[in-house]
């Protein structure tokens, strides 16, 4: 059992996400007493095969039956293989596969089950992060804003900065690092931006068999079609004030708004969407941060990163900058919050999920056997 009150011991804690990307599994090792980062440890990738892909999207949007079941396998084994590659961890948090969200309706679906890792790893594990949260009036997402927190505290940060996690969808937290806690009144604002590289994939994948546009590369031939840009803003979602969050496909109306576009034109538009829902988001910050610390897949787009600079009125970096690693952000995430969860610490206030109070969400599973 883990010792509950013992909150100052480090605990050797590994984390593993399954993105809206559907690429793969990222893992990682995080060293922390579930307040300040100790040290960042070892990391590794897991890609789905193609079979295995398949199986997840067409889960998508399903909350039970036949199909929720057969991404519940893929990703359990997955997970039990890559996690399994791991040495001397005493804590697992294991996010699942994101199937449905709809935090206002049906609420929150993650799948892959943690008794069942808990038992075939040996190692008690951190699951269903974001039900808790749902049920208490929040939107459930994102959760990595109280990590980016003690990431701000690692790195030693000064002034406001923002963290944007560009994958398949797009989450900004504002951070003050001035504040002693994350849950403190003004240290966080954090919400979902918009579609990020979601789009581009699924246009990608459609029009020319590719997974997503390398290096910009399909986006950097292209013109930006401003109507269509112009049009895609005046969705509902820019104008809500923030907190707020979505669903990898809450947004199927860009497609046809880049239909009638030559593959280039339509990759230059929809990822300057991406951009430009980012720089509408910008507008919630409480002051302006003093850079953007850019994090996940979308920072090793060139194209994507010149439009987020050309619109910021701030510097737009990757988190390399300030020591960090954009590719396992998310999986260290979910190690840090699993420490929280098993201290009784919370993971999300008002300011990050909207939820009604503080809340530690997390169901944690021991090993039986
Ligand atoms: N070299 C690259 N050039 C362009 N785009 C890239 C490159 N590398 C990764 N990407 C984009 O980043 C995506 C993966 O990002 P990431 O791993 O952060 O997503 P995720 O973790 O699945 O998503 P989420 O944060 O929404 O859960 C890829 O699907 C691709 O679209
Ligand atoms: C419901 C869900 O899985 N949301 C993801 C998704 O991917 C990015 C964005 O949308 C973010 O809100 C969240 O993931 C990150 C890890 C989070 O909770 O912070």
């Amino acid at each position: 059992m883990m010792q509950a009150n013992n909150r100052h011991r480090i605990i050797r804690a590994l984390g593993a996400m399954s993105g809206t990307s559907l690429d793969g599994v990222d893992a990682a090792m995080v060293e922390t007493d579930g307040l300040t980062i100790h040290r960042f440890g070892e990391s590794t990738y897991r890609a789905y095969s193609q079979q295995e892909q398949k199986v997840l999207e067409a889960a998508l949007g399903h909350w039970s039956g036949p199909e929720a079941e057969a991404a519940a396998e893929v990703i359990e084994s997955a997970h039990t293989e890559v996690l399994g590659s791991f040495q001397g961890a005493e804590l697992i948090g294991f996010h699942g596969q994101t199937l449905a969200h709809e935090p206002r309706g049906r609420g929150t679906c993650q799948v892959g089950d943690g008794q069942t890792l808990a038992e075939s790893l040996a190692v008690p594990v951190v699951w269903d992060f974001r039900t808790a949260d749902v049920e208490l009036g929040g939107e459930g997402a994102p959760l990595a804003p109280f990590f980016h927190f003690a990431c701000a505290k690692w790195f030693h940060a000064k002034d406001p900065v923002a963290f944007l996690n560009l994958g398949g969808v797009g989450n900004l937290t504002w951070v003050d690092p001035s504040k002693s806690a994350p849950e403190d009144d003004g240290a966080l604002l954090a919400f979902d931006t918009g579609p990020a590289n979601a789009p581009i994939n699924d246009l990608l994948r459609a029009r020319r068999g590719l997974n997503f546009d390398e290096g910009g590369k399909v986006a950097a031939a292209g013109t930006v079609a401003t109507g269509a840009l112009e049009l895609f803003l005046q969705e509902a979602y820019f104008s809500r004030m923030p907190p707020k969050s979505l669903d990898r496909n809450d947004f199927p109306e860009m497609m046809d708004l880049v239909r009638e576009l030559s593959d280039e034109d339509a990759a230059a538009t929809m990822t300057a969407m991406c951009a430009a829902s980012v720089a509408q988001g910008m507008a919630h910050c409480p002051t302006p941060p003093s850079r953007v610390l850019v994090t996940g897949g979308g920072r090793h787009n060139p194209v994507l990163m010149e439009m987020l600079r050309v619109s910021l009125d701030c510097p737009v970096v990757a988190v390399e900058d300030v020591g960090l690693d954009g590719d396992m952000l998310e999986a260290q995430a979910f190690a840090y919050l699993a420490v929280r969860v098993a201290r009784g610490l919370p993971t999300s206030c008002p300011a990050t999920t909207g939820v009604m109070a503080l809340v530690g969400g997390g169901t944690v599973s021991e090993p039986t056997g």
